[in-house]
Formats: structure tokens, sequence, C-alpha cells
């Protein structure tokens, strides 16, 4: 692939919710930071929601007190969205981008790069999005699959969008098969508040962040029981072991799943009370049925959907997922919250020696 442009460009966000909004503000602070000729649109399906968006300049429902940059424009008109766009970045929950990508996809260019904000597996076919995504578009433009491959990224690291819509400073990553697509696609969301790596380690980081959604479910569980430190403690440092084994047999990278994307985010997620993830399993810790969590969550919470997936995934490839199990086991209402300790702390005793 040439390099991307290095002056004017057009980006356009897919997706205005909470993590949408608050990345289309990043790339928007970052054009004018960078004094570059870039253009940024934030696209949202509700036309009501962003007609509220540009005239109050702000998405209270999703980043409440937050203004939106002047540079930012919004859009709930897909084509004039994308017309032109060189970098489309889809910020749509895993199991709606299919849907979605697909009526947007004759508004694609067909060079554009595309980068996957979303950390979730496909329930339906057990795909990373950017799988998904490279599909959906070769499907609709004719382009090789593996062609969109090479030009589908993923951003995601210890990112949540609250923090980061406060100017909080934060790091994060990129990952693209080539190296010189992640650096444009940093340079595009470099700004004074969030600094992104790069890699071209895909699968290591997009596993990263989906599996750590799992984690903190279990983790949120161990809040809602009123466990300690030590116990989550735990759950965290294994977490990050089962997924790590994960992210290697399909091919990622152990210092991807020490760094930001791995370590990082499970650190975030498993210790926030904005997490959506860690609130849910704290909801289900609590006694709630998941039926009753999932009417009280208004935002997204991808690991309830996702774990199956992910189990699904690891018995395909032998990989041991314990956590994994036993919070799918919960979810299927198999296991009670109170018998999930017991569950995992009564496995067979294994010599792992150090790997611990
Ligand atoms: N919020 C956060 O802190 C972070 C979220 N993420 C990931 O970003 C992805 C998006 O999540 P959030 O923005 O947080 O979710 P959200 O729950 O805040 O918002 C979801 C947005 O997607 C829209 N949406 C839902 N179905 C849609 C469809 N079929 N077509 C178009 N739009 C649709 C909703 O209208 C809403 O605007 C998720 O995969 C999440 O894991 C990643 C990092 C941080
Ligand atoms: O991915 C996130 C932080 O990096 C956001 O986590 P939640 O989706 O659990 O809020």
């Amino acid at each position: 692939m040439s390099a991307r442009p290095q002056g004017p460009a057009r980006i356009t966000v897919l997706g205005a919710g909470s993590w949408g909004t608050t990345f289309a503000k990043v790339l928007a602070d970052a054009a004018v930071d960078a004094g570059a000729e870039r253009t940024v649109c934030l696209w949202g399906r509700d036309p009501e929601a962003v007609e509220r968006m540009a005239r109050e300049r702000r998405n209270e429902r999703y980043v409440p007190g937050i203004d939106l940059p002047a540079a930012l424009t919004v859009s709930s008109d897909l084509s004039e969205a994308l017309d032109g766009a060189d970098l489309v970045v889809a910020a749509i929950p895993a199991q709606a981008l299919r849907a979605q990508l697909e009526i947007a996809a004759p508004a694609v260019a067909p060079d554009a790069v595309v980068l996957s904000l979303a950390k979730g597996l496909e329930s339906s076919t057990g795909l990373r999005m950017t799988q998904v995504i490279a599909e959906v578009l070769a499907e609709a433009t004719g382009v090789p699959e593996q062609d969109w491959a090479r030009r589908t990224c993923v951003l995601s690291g210890p990112n949540l969008a609250m923090e980061i819509a406060r100017e909080e400073p934060t790091a994060s990553v990129v990952a693209a098969p080539e190296h010189e697509t992640a650096a444009w696609v940093a340079r595009c969301c470099a700004a004074p508040y969030f600094r992104p790596y790069t890699n071209t380690d895909v699968v290591g980081t997009e596993i990263g962040g989906l599996v750590k959604n799992v984690i903190a479910l279990c983790v949120g569980i161990c809040d809602g029981r009123e466990y300690g430190d030590n116990s989550k403690a735990s759950v965290m440092t294994r977490g990050l072991a089962e997924t790590t084994r994960l992210a290697l047999a399909l091919g990622g990278r152990t210092t991807t799943l020490s760094g930001l994307s791995g370590m990082g985010d499970l650190v975030a997620t498993c210790s926030s009370s904005l997490s959506r993830n860690h609130t849910a399993g704290r909801l289900l810790g609590a006694g709630l049925t998941l039926a009753q969590v999932q009417d009280a969550m208004t935002q997204t919470a991808e690991g309830i959907k996702s774990a199956p997936a992910v189990l699904e995934l690891a018995r395909r490839h032998g990989v041991d997922m314990p956590i994994t199990e036993a919070v799918v086991s919960v979810l299927r209402g198999e296991t009670p919250v109170h018998e999930l300790a017991p569950r995992l702390l009564g496995r067979d005793l294994k010599s792992e020696g150090n790997t611990a």
C-alpha cells in the first residue's frame, strides 16, 4: 500500500455512542494540534440525536458535560458522511457492526483505511471485528478480502471513554498489518492528551481488548460478592494468562498482551467503576439475574455477548480458559455466583511452576 496522505485527509467515525463521540473529539483535537488539513465527521444513526448534537455541540446522553470541538462535523446521512473518507472509523458495537457496515459499504471508498474501535467477537461467527470488516467490504466492493485486511486496523488500550473525553492523559495502541498504515493512523489521533503507540500484531491487540471484557465481568462479580483485592488481583493475573494463551494460539505475540492493549486495558477496565463490563459483573455478583442486568444497562457491555464466542474459539484451538468458562456458565444461569469461586479454586492443581 502506498503511504497515506500527509496532507489533507477526511476521516469519518461511524457510531455516536460514548467511544465514537469521544474518539471523534480526539481526532478533531489531533488535527488542530498538528495544524493538519484533516476534516473529521461523526456519523450517528439517529437523526434527532445528531440534530441535537449539531445544535448543542454536546452529546449529553453518552458524554455528558463535554463540548464537541468546533472542527468536528456531525451527520446522520451515511453517504454524505462517508463521501471521500480516507479513514473510516468503526465505533459500533460488535454484534451490530456487520449489519451496519453492509449498509454503509457502498459509500466506502475502495482504497480507504478502516479502523475498528470495537472490543468484541461476533457471536454468530466467532470472527474478530477486523475480520468482519474485511469480509463485508470485500463482498460489497469486489476488492479482494486480503486487500481490505491489509488496510484494516484496530485501536485498543486502557481507554475508558469518559476519562479521555475529559482530556485526562491516556495511551493506546494502533495495530495494523503494515507498520506504515499503523503509523499514519497514529498520527491522525495523536492529541495533547492521547498518545497512540503502534504495532503490527492485529490479532494480539484485538484479543487483549475483547477478552478483558470477560475477565472484567468476573472481577465485577468479585466486587458484587464483596471479595477483596487478593481475589480481584488473582482473577486479573490468571485472566491475563488465559488471554495470552488464546492470543498466542491465534498467532498473537506475548509482548502485545503484556503491553497497553493487554495488561493495560485489563487493569483499567477491572479497576474502574466507569467500565460497563465491570458494572454488569458487579450487578450479577450482587444477585441480579442476567435479564435484570441487561435491563439496568444503558450502554454496551460487550463481554456478555462475546464470552460464549470466546469460549467456543478457545475450544476450537484447544486453549484452556477456566475463567471465561466459569463466566459463561454464570451468564447461562448454570453456575450461581456464590459457586463461582469454589468452581475456579476447586480445579485440579497443576504443576504450572513459575508460569503462574
Ligand atoms: N465506551 C468506552 O469506554 C469504550 C468502548 N469501546 C468499544 O467501542 C464499541 C462501541 O461502544 P460504545 O461507544 O462504548 O457503546 P455505547 O453503548 O456507548 O454506544 C453504542 C452506539 O452504537 C450505536 N449503535 C448500536 N447499534 C447500532 C447499529 N446497528 N448501527 C449503528 N449504530 C448502532 C448506538 O446508537 C450508540 O450510539 C464497543 O465495542 C466497546 O467495547 C472501546 C474502548 C472504550
Ligand atoms: O474498553 C474499555 C476501556 O478500555 C471500556 O470498557 P467497558 O466497555 O467495560 O466500559
